[in-house]
């Protein structure tokens, strides 16, 4: 039930009513959320899906509640084969989940923020359409796990800019959907050097390891992305939706199985004194490397 008022409620913040008629043309009709931007080229029925939530685009549970519903539309939408995930957020493309929503609450709300970060997961990762994620900055964490959850990953070369799972740095563990998913990305070995140690590869080294497929100059990154989205719905849709389910059933179906235990393990993690320590230590740390 809170659920379902939680997405009515940002059903009515996801700005359908708040379109301008600037915002509406025949061919690039524009959703302008409170988080996301959703742009879709009707003709060639391809989206773009511009993360907005600065300063870092956090997983706040608003904003996954805002990506899920906005997804699902697109997946609804026969007129849309294709998404492009990317940030308008300069040098972001997501600081990974919002670790506000981890501190300093109640079970009942690291329930809901778990099953959303869930839900974002599945919707994207099941997805019936192309998707490609157009890394235009920093990729840590939650981040990551957006990007590997799409079928292409074209990154921008900048060496400023990394990419990884690097819970263990901040004392916490990417959990089992997590680590299966970057796992069919990169390998059984490369993962577990990547988790145990929390990496975060530098654009080259992501390259070199299989996390993204493609670097290019950062101002290509989205020409890039629609290049490659022509070449992948040059394959007719049913094959290749076949072929993607086949390859990514047995991971969504453990996490669909063990959805009530995860969010029981999530929220007896989450609770714990030393865990709320490790979290509140390190937002502290990110503040003070800004002074
Ligand atoms: C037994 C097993 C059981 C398992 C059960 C599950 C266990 C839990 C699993 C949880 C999985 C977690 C996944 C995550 O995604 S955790 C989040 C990890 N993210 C990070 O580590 C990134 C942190 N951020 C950064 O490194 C930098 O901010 C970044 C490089 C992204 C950008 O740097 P920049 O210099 O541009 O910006 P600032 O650092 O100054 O940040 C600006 C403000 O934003 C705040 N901030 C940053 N990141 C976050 C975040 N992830 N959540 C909330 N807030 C964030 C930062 O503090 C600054 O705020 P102020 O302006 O107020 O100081």
């Amino acid at each position: 039930m809170m659920i379902l008022s939680r997405l009515l409620g940002c059903q009515e913040q996801l700005g359908f009513l708040h379109q301008s008629k600037e915002e509406l043309t025949d061919s690039h009709p524009v959703v302008c959320n409170r988080n996301i931007l959703v742009e879709l080229e009707e003709g060639v029925g391809v989206a773009v899906m511009k993360m907005k939530s600065p300063p870092v685009n956090s997983l706040s549970l608003d904003f996954l509640t805002e990506f899920s519903i906005s997804l699902e539309k697109l997946e609804n939408d026969r007129g849309c084969r294709g998404v492009i995930l990317t940030s308008a957020v300069p040098k972001i493309f997501s600081a990974g989940l919002d670790i506000k929503e981890m501190c300093g609450k109640s079970a009942e709300h690291y329930a809901e923020f778990w099953r959303a970060v869930q839900e974002m997961w599945l919707k994207l990762y099941k997805s019936n359409m192309v998707t490609i994620a157009a890394i235009n900055g920093n990729c840590p964490a939650g981040g990551c796990l957006m990007a590997v959850s799409c079928d292409y990953r074209i990154m921008a070369e900048n060496p400023k800019y990394s990419i990884g799972l690097n819970e263990t740095q901040l004392g916490i563990v990417a959990p089992f959907w997590f680590k299966d998913t970057i796992a069919n990305t990169i390998g059984h070995r490369a993962t577990e050097r990547s988790l145990q140690l929390g990496l975060l590869y530098s654009a080259s080294d992501a390259l070199k390891i299989g996390i993204v497929d493609e670097l290019v100059p950062e101002e290509k990154v989205l020409n890039a992305a629609a290049a490659t989205m022509s070449q992948w719905l040059a394959i007719p849709d049913y094959a290749r939706q076949i072929s993607k389910s086949m390859m990514r059933k047995p991971t969504l179906d453990r996490l669909l199985t063990h959805r009530e235990s995860d969010i029981q393990n999530f929220v007896s993690f989450v609770t714990k004194d030393s865990i709320q320590k490790s979290l509140q230590t390190y937002m502290e740390s990110l503040k003070q490397r800004k002074g």
